[in-house]
């Protein structure tokens, strides 16, 4: 629950960026690889796992509840997972630190266990809304004590066995759905999630990939529904994370609006319910080529090559925003370099995040000089035509490493320098994010 000490960073235009970047593990996959593998019995190895902030906080969380979780000295993490139902009662709060995945996540896993765990996290994580797994997982039978609004601090008193639910998700969350879905490991016969609108499913494919009963049919609303069979018994993997798409989408627009530049960013997933911000990216006119197009732990991945390339305003269709939720904040960013008016509609889900993004953003665009208009649902950016952002300029992060990544983003094309109040929560899903900039800048 206590922050570092801020870590302000100035940021200024260094000419174009050449060279090749790996980005870290995929931050969602690295959180459902921990959480899986302490379930299964036996020893589970995780190769590329990300080790940022977020994930050493599930990590730990498990650990508290009994797995055993190792980094080899060959950076492979070793789990030896307790079974499901073998869950163990923590004897402290869990720690979930900025990490609403590990959160929502782990709240699902205690549901349906017979413990009962407490979750504290950081003053932005301590403002998010925990009411939309609060609700089904009370459905399901446990017993959650919440703060006022449904927030943290929050405590968790699991059923077991608990009650299988059939949940339309009323908000298009992966967040959600796999709390439901995690509770559902341990709850007798069949739970179900339907979802209207497809989100991210890393939950789904890894929740067969270690054996579970799971099937998703497409219902004749075109909804998805999964459906899982309880009590499931977990068998050990091997699993190779591939690298994140929500880190790699900085390198793709800082290469597509510094002139000059050319980057290759290698091993990026590219799951279609991740990969929206290439779509709306290449809408706009970047040049962005992939290669080498493989698969890596049961999802699709590809080395990126980008280019420099003029933007042009092209408002992102807002059916892509569950595949895109992360890099909005960024996208802005191409957005206000960009020639002509960008909308941005269907996005009030930023509001929820480490910050308010549509308003963090809005206030720190304007400080860089961007003219825009925040909307309930959106953002309105009026594009400079590739002319470089003003700059000179303090732009506030407000614990969210997304701002603060994507500010450091601008700040490659700005007149003067931009600097970050605080660029430590980067921290919590790219550590070394700062590191690869530079070798891209030599
Ligand atoms: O399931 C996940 O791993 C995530 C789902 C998304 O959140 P929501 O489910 O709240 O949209 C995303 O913003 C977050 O970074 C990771
Ligand atoms: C929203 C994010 O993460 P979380 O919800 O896990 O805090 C994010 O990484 O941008």
């Amino acid at each position: 629950m206590t922050h570092p000490a801020p870590q302000p960073r100035v940021i200024s235009a260094p000419g174009p960026l050449r060279g090749t970047v790996r980005v870290p593990g995929d931050k969602s996959i690295s959180h459902r690889a921990l959480m899986l593998s302490a379930l299964a019995v036996g020893e589970s190895r995780i190769e590329g796992l990300l080790e940022g902030e977020d994930v050493l906080a599930t990590a730990a969380a498990m650990r508290a509840m009994g797995a055993d979780i190792m980094r080899g000295g060959d950076g492979v993490w070793r789990v030896h997972g307790v079974g499901v139902g073998g869950l163990l009662q923590p004897e402290s709060a869990l720690d979930m630190g900025n990490s609403g995945t590990s959160t929502r996540l782990l709240m699902g896993l205690v549901a349906s266990h017979p413990i009962t765990a407490t979750f504290i996290g950081d003053a932005s994580l301590s403002k998010r809304p925990m009411g939309r797994v609060i609700d089904p997982l009370a459905t399901m039978g446990a017993d959650i004590t919440a703060s006022p609004g449904g927030r943290l601090p929050l405590m968790v008193r699991g059923l077991c066995p608990a009650v299988p639910i059939s949940y339309r998700l009323p908000v298009a969350s992966a967040q959600v759905k796999s709390a439901v879905l995690l509770a559902g490991v341990n709850a007798p016969g069949i739970t179900r999630v339907i979802e209207p609108v497809a989100t991210r499913d890393h939950s789904e494919r890894m929740l067969a990939g270690f054996g579970a009963d799971l099937s998703v049919e497409i219902d004749e609303e075109g909804a998805r529904v999964i459906s899982l069979v309880g009590e499931a018994e977990l068998k050990p993997q091997q699993i190779a994370v591939p690298g994140d798409p929500s880190s790699a989408a900085f390198f793709a627009v800082a290469a597509s609006i510094v002139p000059g530049s050319e980057v290759r960013i290698a091993n990026v997933g590219l799951n279609p319910t991740r990969s929206g911000v290439f779509t709306a990216l290449r809408a706009m006119g970047a040049d962005i080529e992939e290669v080498d197009a493989r698969s890596v732990g049961g999802e699709p991945v590809a080395d990126l090559i980008v280019r420099h390339a003029p933007l042009v305003a092209a408002d992102p269709d807002p059916a892509l925003a569950p595949s895109m939720i992360d890099e909005y904040p960024v996208l802005f960013v191409a957005a206000a370099l960009a020639r002509g008016r960008t909308e941005i509609r269907g996005i009030e889900e930023l509001r929820v995040k480490e910050s308010d993004r549509i308003a963090t953003m809005a206030e720190g665009l304007r400080a860089i000089g961007v003219a825009c208009e925040e909307l309930p649902d959106g953002l309105i950016i009026e594009g400079r035509d590739g002319d470089g952002f003003p700059g000179d300029a303090q732009v506030a992060s407000k614990l969210d490493h997304r701002i603060a990544m994507s500010f450091a983003v601008a700040g490659l094309h700005a007149a003067k320098p931009i600097s970050i109040d605080d660029a430590a929560p980067v921290a919590t899903s790219f550590p070394d994010f700062f590191e690869l900039l530079a070798h891209l800048q030599n």
